[in-house]
């Protein structure tokens, strides 16, 4: 199942107010590295009164009820009638589970992991509201920014690829064409293509993007017939060049770094144009590549020697800039003299187009979106993986090393080339000669150490970075003990999102369980205590529905929201967590898998459409779809119960959550039962998945003899 796909949509000329892209103007969001204490060598003169950002914060909103807090009561002993048909074999002797059940008088398992599943709620519930104690958000002034070029510093641009069959070059390389025409100096631009297949198709199609991007960068409006022409010329011979694409993929090859250069420039071609170099770095089966993050590591050595930008605009392949300005918006928080010297990073939010009407994926990952504002205004976000401007000193942790000049030391940190040493202690220089063409020897340091696969070894440097399983998101910049208790708060909270499996698991079985057995675990409805207990429910669902449409989303959106949030915690993040504790205790390792983006036109019409794709893996819908029969078969079973022993009083809250999973949920039943297209849930997934239902309805009652 495609939960949140990236879609790619080509660009067009930039003069075309339709070009479309990932980078939107605001909000913007900073981070403040601690441990960079920076003299902010790169900013120009600029008087320290002139205001380049406006802190607009939002007054703080009192506290809100917590999202299925639940409230425990324990004095329930009840006679427990059982129909189930499940035996358990005692010490040769064959025993009812019923038998077992009522012979003892209150089940304590059941209620011990409904309050485990409580309590875990109500900490994950805690940690939020540190979003909501000082929202803020940002206004950028790029007008007030130096007039004279030569002030504004120079960017390095770093986009990532892997694999042209599932990365199409055409999207790949509107992304570099976009980071080529930022609206910002063209010669204080170098974009670098990692390209992680080392595969000819990618240098050829960079090879390609080089030569439209001369009428693409320097295009004016007169020309738009001229470049359209050109443009359709240029996806040609992407196409033409793109036939073996899977098969130019390698995962053993040594490394390749050319400069894109004007060897064919005739006298016309004058114009200074962005720096363009496609960078694969080596790569061996016998050693780790760490993925997108060993791909940055290398980008920041390479890079280092070559245009040493002060500055780093990091992308994912197919995140493409849309606004041009954002360089500009970006450099009006990093050479805002009060600003800038704690800032190691703007991060701009990710964008998704071609998102259906009503986003059934929630793709959009508002909910995510919606609490940046309040982390900004605690210390600062999280990298999100891409479209962030990077001061490539923080990255470097400049402040631990600024006294140090000792080559010794340096070597240790930084690993033995003496280029990228020298590059450090620097301040900018352009290394690239006037040709574009990197000199033999600097050629020699960047293919046989700075690109190679065991540099990282041997800087501790590298070592930490490589850590890190996908770059340095997270805090990577911080030093941890000096967050304020909010901002861990906030991370925490973001981290601990998988964990959110466990009490949904706890709240989708236990209450059903018990209801299918006539054991009551919360209040009578008659109890006064009730009322607390629908008005948690009834509050924490409407200031979801307050939060969404404050955010400017329709009150759909909260329904899918939940809808996304109940899948993921039932198979994906059941799995991420199962990984992540696996991986923890050395039993298996965690591995990556390269998000498809190839766009399949049947899968974007339903999406389109608002109809859901069950054609994943069985792996990940059957759980969806057993814990919804179970949840169904519980309502009418326990309904049944409820009808013949007269204990609506008792029970009507445990028959009420199955059945506010199920109505949730339509979908899914309509999936099974209703539809009839390809991506319905096969029957072969439902079959399997009544198996799970049924073992669960047999077995899951063992809970009760504890
Ligand atoms: O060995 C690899 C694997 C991936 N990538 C690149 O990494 C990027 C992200 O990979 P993708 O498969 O698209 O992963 P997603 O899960 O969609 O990425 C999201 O999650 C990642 C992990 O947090 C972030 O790094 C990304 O920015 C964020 O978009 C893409 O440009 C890939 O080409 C590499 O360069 N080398
Ligand atoms: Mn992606």
């Amino acid at each position: 199942m495609n939960i949140s796909p990236d879609i790619s949509v080509p660009i067009f000329p930039k003069s075309d107010n339709d070009s479309v892209g990932i980078l939107e103007s605001l909000p913007t969001h900073t981070v403040v590295d601690r441990t960079s204490l920076s003299d902010n060598n790169h900013a120009p003169d600029i008087p320290t009164d002139t205001v380049f950002v406006d802190n607009n914060k939002r007054p703080t909103r009192t506290t809100t009820t917590p999202k299925y807090l639940q409230v425990y009561e324990c004095d329930l002993p009840h006679s427990l009638q059982s129909n189930s048909s499940a035996q358990l074999v005692q010490s040769g002797k064959t025993t009812t589970l019923s038998q077992i059940i009522k012979t003892r008088e209150i089940p304590i398992l059941p209620f011990l992991l409904i309050f485990i599943s409580e309590l875990l709620f109500t900490f994950i519930w805690i940690l939020h509201q540190a979003y909501r104690w000082k929202p803020v958000t940002r206004t950028v002034y790029p007008e007030r920014l130096p007039q004279d070029h030569e002030k504004l510093p120079p960017v390095d641009v770093f986009i990532c690829t892997a694999d042209p069959s599932k990365e199409p070059s055409l999207g790949v390389m509107n992304t570099v064409l976009s980071a080529m025409a930022l609206d910002y100096p063209p010669h204080k631009i170098a974009v670098y293509l990692s390209d992680d297949g080392g595969s000819f198709v990618t240098l050829n199609a960079t090879r390609e993007a080089w030569k439209f991007s001369k009428w693409w960068v320097l295009f004016v409006e007169t020309e738009k017939k001229e470049i359209k022409k050109r443009y359709n010329e240029f996806k040609e011979a992407l196409e033409n060049n793109s036939v073996n694409a899977s098969g130019s993929v390698s995962r053993d090859h040594a490394p390749t770094i050319e400069v894109m250069n004007d060897s064919d420039a005739k006298d016309s071609d004058k114009e200074e144009m962005p720096v363009l170099v496609y960078v694969a770095r080596e790569k061996r089966p016998s050693h780790p590549h760490h993925f997108k993050a060993g791909a940055l590591n290398v980008l920041i050595r390479v890079s280092a020697v070559i245009s040493n930008a002060p500055y780093i605009l990091v992308l994912d392949c197919d995140h493409y800039c849309n606004d041009p300005t954002s360089a500009r918006q970006a450099m009006c928080f990093f050479l805002d003299p009060k600003i800038s010297p704690k800032l190691a990073f703007v991060q701009f939010p990710q964008k998704f187009h071609n998102i259906s009407q009503h986003d059934i994926y929630d793709a959009r990952l508002h909910y995510y979106w919606r609490r940046w504002p309040g982390v900004d205004g605690i210390g600062g976000p999280t990298i999100s993986g891409c479209n962030m401007y990077l001061k490539r000193e923080a990255l470097y942790r400049k402040k631990n090393i600024k006294n140090d000049i000792d080559i010794n030391n340096m070597k240790k940190s930084y690993g033995s080339s003496n280029e990228l040493i020298k590059s450090i202690n620097e301040t900018y220089k352009q290394y690239l000669l006037k040709d574009k063409k990197i000199n033999g020897a600097l050629e020699k340091e960047v293919h046989q150490l700075l690109a190679s696969c065991t540099y990282d070894n041997h800087s501790d440097w590298g070592k930490e970075a490589s850590g890190v399983h996908i770059f340095f998101g997270g805090g990577r910049l911080y030093d941890r003990w000096k967050m304020s208790t909010l901002q861990c708060m906030c991370y925490a909270a973001l981290s601990f999102d998988p964990i959110y499996v466990v009490p949904f698991y706890g709240l989708a079985i236990i209450p059903q369980i018990c209801l299918l057995h006539g054991i009551p675990l919360y209040p009578k409805v008659s109890d006064p205590f009730f009322v607390v207990f629908a008005f948690i429910f009834i509050a924490s669902q409407l200031k979801h529905v307050q939060e969404v449409m404050f955010y400017g989303d329709s009150i759909w959106t909260s329904l899918y929201e939940l809808r996304v949030w109940m899948m993921k915690s039932a198979s994906c993040n059941l799995y991420a967590t199962l990984g992540a504790f696996l991986d923890k205790f050395g039993l298996q390792e965690a591995h990556f898998n390269l998000t498809d983006k190839v766009v399949d036109d049947e899968r974007e019409t339903r999406f389109k459409k608002g109809i859901y794709d069950f054609q994943g893996s069985p792996m990940l819908i059957a759980p969806i779809c057993s814990l919804y029969i179970f949840n169904l078969a519980s309502f009418f079973i326990g309904m049944a119960r409820i009808v013949n022993t007269h204990k609506a009083n008792e029970l009507l809250v445990q028959a009420f959550i199955p059945l506010f999973g199920a109505i949730v949920n339509y979908h899914v039943l309509e999936a099974m039962v209703v539809r009839t297209d390809k991506a319905r849930i096969s029957p072969s997934v439902s079959l399997l998945s009544v198996a799970i239902t049924t073992f669960i309805l047999c077995f899951g009652s063992l809970i009760l003899i504890f």
